[in-house]
């Protein structure tokens, strides 16, 4: 009853939470869903226990929870998640919502901890992206209450030392600037410091200590309940020392009563072979579960865009095959070279580096059949079944470049082999295109274009879907003898100026029959005042929450290795020397040819000045 409810209230809220983590032991999928708590409410519906659910509920599978004091077994209830409003669980009606708000508050205070250790702080990336979005999270009250950040890595540091490091870094949004740096004040003081090895064990038990101290000090009600720390690494560091921080971390620093989880940045290997011993070799100290792979394109809102607007348009669905396609391009370029990277740079190359993760996963996302839902299973299950179905990549169908150095206005552009980081004479691609075909129904015969270069004349990223021609067009005779440019095409430019546009024939206003080509554009600064997230933050945010849509399975890799390896080794074997192309410029012309050879025309070449 209500009364038996109140009085008994702190009790019941005790089982429940112990009920729960043994939920959390017994289904970790499960529990790595479930962010709410159980607590004892006062619901009309007297008879049954509430289940206060948090903002970031995702669907539950009903289960059977065992109520358990000390270690014997008292109770046994089978029951079904249901909400005490008596809507759906994952639904909270808004005349409902002041009654949640007094739950949500106690729950955000027996929320579990998260610590986040970036393994390689001084590094790059680490100053670049991943503290500027851990500051992002928090500013935007995206990350669990009780957190705590380290920094790892061999460069002497305090915690005063790093702070003031990262606090260089560190933005708030134009758009968002109150109080500004107070939260940076606030965000630095949850912000500290740890210097090790990356393969001794005892460094990272002394890393273990210092977090538990933090955990400890943010656990005065947690000892209570029994609060999770839980413990994310995010692995920043070269991919040579991977395997050993992951074997260190997982021995002495995993946590004792939450989850663990790592982020794994790329490269993920360099082929199918070294990609194998990579995931073998992490799997002996983690699970699947516990390893988030990024691909930070991932991230990118245009891409996440990309499910909505196939799935959530009647206007698109229907022409998303063979039969309305004539060929899709994935084009990325930069128009700075390595820049400082190229020691990194030169062991890869421009087509493990951008075309075998960034815009291969796009063409996933872009190709694969409808999921069955949106849970992240089915998505990467989608993924995986379009990139085997692809055909393995031919050297006939692939073209390389490397940037030469460029006198322009004065100034002059390196070479890439200038960079003193790089062994002179390399050969390793900074340009390449290649066509690429996906042997299944609906994508039978297409052309799957990719283009990516650095040091080239604009930076972009974009997907460009070029549609067939009309058939027995009325109005041909006005396009003049080049059918091709009276074709559709819709544009999802992924950065910079985030845009969706799609390229219709339109009649010029007038008395005259005179048609041009014009942009229904969807440009996002103009629709949506507000600045759009890094790619970091999404991702991030996601693997704190345990949601790996974003992130890359095994088989998923595995599958995308198997299309670009043999390509990748008959380059190197065979010593193919790239086409050299002038810093700034569009690229080799031998590019022009490939398209050609596949009857595509480069979009983002085109005379159009709608382009
Ligand atoms: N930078 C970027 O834009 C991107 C990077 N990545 C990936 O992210 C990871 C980190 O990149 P980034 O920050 O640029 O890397 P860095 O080269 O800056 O390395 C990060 C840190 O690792 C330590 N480190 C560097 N080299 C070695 C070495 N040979 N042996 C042991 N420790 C070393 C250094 O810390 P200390 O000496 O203090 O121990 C360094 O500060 C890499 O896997 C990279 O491929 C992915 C996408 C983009
Ligand atoms: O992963 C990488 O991505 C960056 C480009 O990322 P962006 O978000 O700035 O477009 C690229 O410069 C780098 O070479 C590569 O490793």
């Amino acid at each position: 009853s209500d009364d038996w409810c109140s009085n008994e209230r702190s009790t019941i809220n005790q089982l429940l939470h112990r009920a729960l983590l043994l939920a959390r032991y017994s289904s970790p999928m499960a529990a790595a869903c479930f962010h709410g708590h159980l607590s004892c409410a006062s619901s009309p519906a007297s008879s049954n226990l509430g289940l206060v659910l948090s903002r970031k509920y995702k669907p539950w599978p009903a289960s059977t929870f065992h109520l358990i004091v000390g270690q014997e077994l008292v109770t046994r209830w089978g029951f079904q998640i249901k909400s005490s409003n008596g809507y759906p669980p994952n639904v909270v009606s808004s005349q409902k919502e002041e009654q949640y708000t007094e739950h949500f508050k106690v729950e955000q205070e027996l929320e579990s901890t998260v610590s986040i250790t970036v393994v390689g702080a001084s590094g790059d990336l680490a100053k670049k992206k991943i503290f500027p979005a851990l500051f992002a999270l928090f500013y935007e009250d995206c990350i669990p209450k009780h957190f705590t950040i380290f920094g790892y890595a061999r460069t002497r540091l305090t915690d005063e030392e790093m702070r003031n490091m990262i606090s260089k870094t560190l933005a708030c949004r134009i758009d968002k600037r109150a109080n500004c740096s107070d939260k940076m004040e606030q965000f630095l003081q949850r912000c500290f410091y740890h210097s090790g090895e990356y393969g001794l064990e005892e460094n990272f038990s002394e890393l273990d200590r210092k977090l538990k101290e933090q955990e400890g000090s943010m656990q005065c009600l947690a000892q209570i309940v029994g609060r999770l720390a839980n413990r994310l690494f995010y692995l920043s560091i070269p991919p040579n020392i991977f395997v050993d921080v992951v074997r260190c971390a997982s021995r002495s620093a995993s946590s004792p009563t939450g989850w663990t989880r790592v982020i794994v940045e790329k490269p993920f290997g360099r082929d199918s072979q070294s990609s194998a011993e990579l995931t073998q070799s992490l799997k002996q100290y983690l699970t699947e579960d516990q390893i988030f792979r990024i691909d930070h394109y991932l991230g990118k809102e245009l891409v996440e865009n990309l499910s909505v607007l196939r799935f959530s348009n009647l206007v698109f669905e229907p022409l998303w095959s063979r039969q309305f396609i004539r060929n899709v391009q994935l084009i990325f370029s930069e128009d700075f070279g390595t820049e400082g990277r190229g020691g990194y740079f030169d062991n890869y190359g421009i087509i493990r580096d951008i075309m075998q993760n960034h815009l291969l996963q796009i063409l996933a996302l872009f190709a694969m059949e409808t999921p069955v839902s949106l849970a992240a299973e089915d998505i990467r299950n989608e993924k995986v079944k379009v990139l085997r179905s692809m055909r393995v990549l031919q050297l006939d169908d692939v073209v390389v470049g490397q940037y030469k150095g460029h006198t322009k206005g004065g100034r002059s552009y390196p070479a890439y082999v200038d960079d003193p980081t790089v062994p002179k004479g390399s050969l390793t691609p900074t340009f390449a295109a290649a066509a690429l075909f996906i042997d299944n129904a609906r994508w039978d015969g297409v052309p799957f274009l990719m283009k990516a270069g650095k040091a080239l004349h604009t930076g972009r990223a974009e997907i460009r879907v070029q549609f067939r021609h009309v058939p027995g067009n009325l109005y041909k005779r006005n396009f003049g003898s080049d059918l091709d440019k009276a074709t559709n095409e819709l544009v999802i430019r992924v950065q910079p100026d985030e845009a969706i546009y799609l390229k219709i024939n339109n009649k010029v206003p007038g008395l005259n029959m005179r048609l041009d080509r014009s942009n229904l554009n969807l440009l996002y600064a103009a629709r949506y005042p507000i600045e759009i997230p890094d790619a970091y933050e999404r991702l991030l945010m996601d693997a704190i929450e345990g949601e790996r849509r974003l992130f890359i399975r095994s088989d998923e890799l595995d599958a995308a290795w198997a299309i670009f390896t043999p390509v990748l080794k008959e380059l190197e074997e065979k010593r193919i020397a790239p086409e050299l192309y002038p810093y700034g410029s569009r690229g080799p012309v031998g590019a022009y040819y490939l398209a050609a050879k596949h009857n595509v025309r480069w979009g983002d070449l085109s005379s159009d000045n709608n382009s």
